[in-house]
């Protein structure tokens, strides 16, 4: 037999194993590497995260993904040699993070790698029934397992996809898995690049457990900020809290079809960009206003779609007392976080960190749970989660 697979036959039969997650989001901040110790598996799976850090990506590192991202025009000698590339630069920075750590390759048994998502395609945003939904990251598994000796498990989105789905969320499950409470309905609410959530019902819920996504979170935010300030965010909220909101912009950006879609439902900067924003301010003679003025209105567009999407999704399962948890970088930013406790009023707002687990560490170790019932769960496990496909997810990769 195949030494690898031999050993990857006992790291699936063992009760624990440590797992490196990887998680490259759109904002292109850096790699957050998450080291994980997973015991058991489907609801009787414990996590726990004892290692996290963000290896920051370098200003050549982001122009050349931008060369490509979220674009449907691309030179594919480009696309291809990034393929390969980011994934020797995600294994480099896995040895690198071991090194620092004071860990042995050895000492790890699995790395889950998300990649980095360059183009996101679900029927809804081509309104093209001729091909499947589609996503596609980038950073190869086998470059990860060749540069670090360790298996691999890679590209979780296309087994989604295959089955039915979109590819995301895929937060869903683990936030089942660990974070379901019999007597609280949870909100679990990501502010990333793009804002999305999951829906964690107590046991009376009218409605089950689900995920999707709700619009912007802080894309539209930054890309305003790179494009007329140089900088790659709006700091502390500090322009959006100098502005005035301009209503009928905000209503115009409010008001494309993506937003009358029925839950669940995926987006991203495909949709979401410079363009989108423009259109909307041609479209309403708001041209001319401020960087602040804009600013405030993209924060306040953000906030609104998340505060409607959550306010949706409870009275549609009959109101019920329920706490949402923020995770993601738009929790660092004072005034959307002001926005959306305003608009979610009774309902109690707390970080994610109140569950256990770190909120930045969030999405790097969900790909590492992923891993773990890829190996060692049973695809059944999620089949409580409505429309999302009950499949196990990713490639696997040897070193050799
Ligand atoms: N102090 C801050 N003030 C304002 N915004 C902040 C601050 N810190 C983080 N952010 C926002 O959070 C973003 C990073 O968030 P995060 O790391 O969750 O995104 P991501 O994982 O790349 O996105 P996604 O989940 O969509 O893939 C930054 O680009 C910025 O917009
Ligand atoms: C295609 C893609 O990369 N989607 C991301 C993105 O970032 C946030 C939101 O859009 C979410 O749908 C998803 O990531 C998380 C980890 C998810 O799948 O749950």
């Amino acid at each position: 037999m195949n030494p690898w697979i031999e050993k990857l036959y006992a790291i699936a039969g063992r009760k624990q194993r440590v797992i490196v997650g990887l998680m490259s989001g759109t904002s292109l901040d850096g790699l957050d590497i998450a080291l994980c110790h997973i015991t058991g598996e489907g609801l009787h799976t414990e996590l726990s995260v004892t290692h996290f850090d963000t290896k920051p990506y370098t200003d050549e590192f982001r122009s050349r993904i931008r060369e490509i991202f979220a674009k449907r025009t691309v030179d594919q000698q480009v696309l291809s040699g990034l393929h390969a590339w980011v994934g020797q630069v995600h294994g480099t920075f896995v040895n690198e993070m071991l090194q620092e750590w004071g860990k042995s390759p050895g000492e790890i048994d699995l790395i889950a790698s998300h990649g980095q998502t360059v183009f996101h395609a679900p029927q809804s945003l081509t309104g093209n029934t001729d091909y499947p939904n589609s996503t596609l990251q980038i950073g190869d598994g086998d470059q990860l397992a060749v540069t670090t000796g360790i298996i691999t498990v890679s590209d979780f989105r296309q087994k989604h996809i295959a089955a039915g789905g979109e590819g995301a969320p895929l937060a869903a499950y683990g936030d089942y898995l660990l974070f379901t409470a019999k007597t609280e309905t949870r909100i679990l609410l990501n502010i990333g690049g793009i804002a999305n959530f999951t829906f964690l019902p107590a046991a009376a819920s009218r409605k089950p457990c689900f995920a999707t996504d709700v619009g912007p979170g802080n894309t539209l935010m930054n890309q305003y900020m790179q494009m007329r300030m140089g900088r790659e965010m709006d700091e502390d909220g500090r322009l959006a809290a100098a502005g005035t909101v301009c209503p009928p912009l905000l209503k115009a950006l409010l008001s494309p079809d993506f937003f009358a879609l029925p839950f669940p439902k995926t987006t991203g900067p495909e949709l979401f960009n410079l363009d989108y924003l423009f259109d909307a301010q041609k479209a309403t003679g708001t041209t001319g206003l401020t960087e602040s003025d804009v600013m405030a209105t993209l924060c306040a567009f953000s906030a609104t779609a998340i505060v409607d999407a959550i306010r949706q999704t409870l009275s549609e399962a009959g109101n019920l007392l329920t706490r949402v948890y923020v995770s993601g970088g738009g929790l660092h930013n004072p005034a959307l976080m002001r926005r959306i406790k305003t608009g979610l009023g009774e309902l109690t707002v707390s970080p994610f960190n109140e569950l256990g687990l770190l909120p930045d560490a969030k999405e790097a170790a969900l790909f590492a749970l992923l891993a773990n019932e890829t190996l060692a769960g049973n695809a059944a496990n999620a089949k409580a989660i409505a429309n999302a496909p009950a499949v196990c997810m990713g490639k696997i990769s040897f070193p050799e």
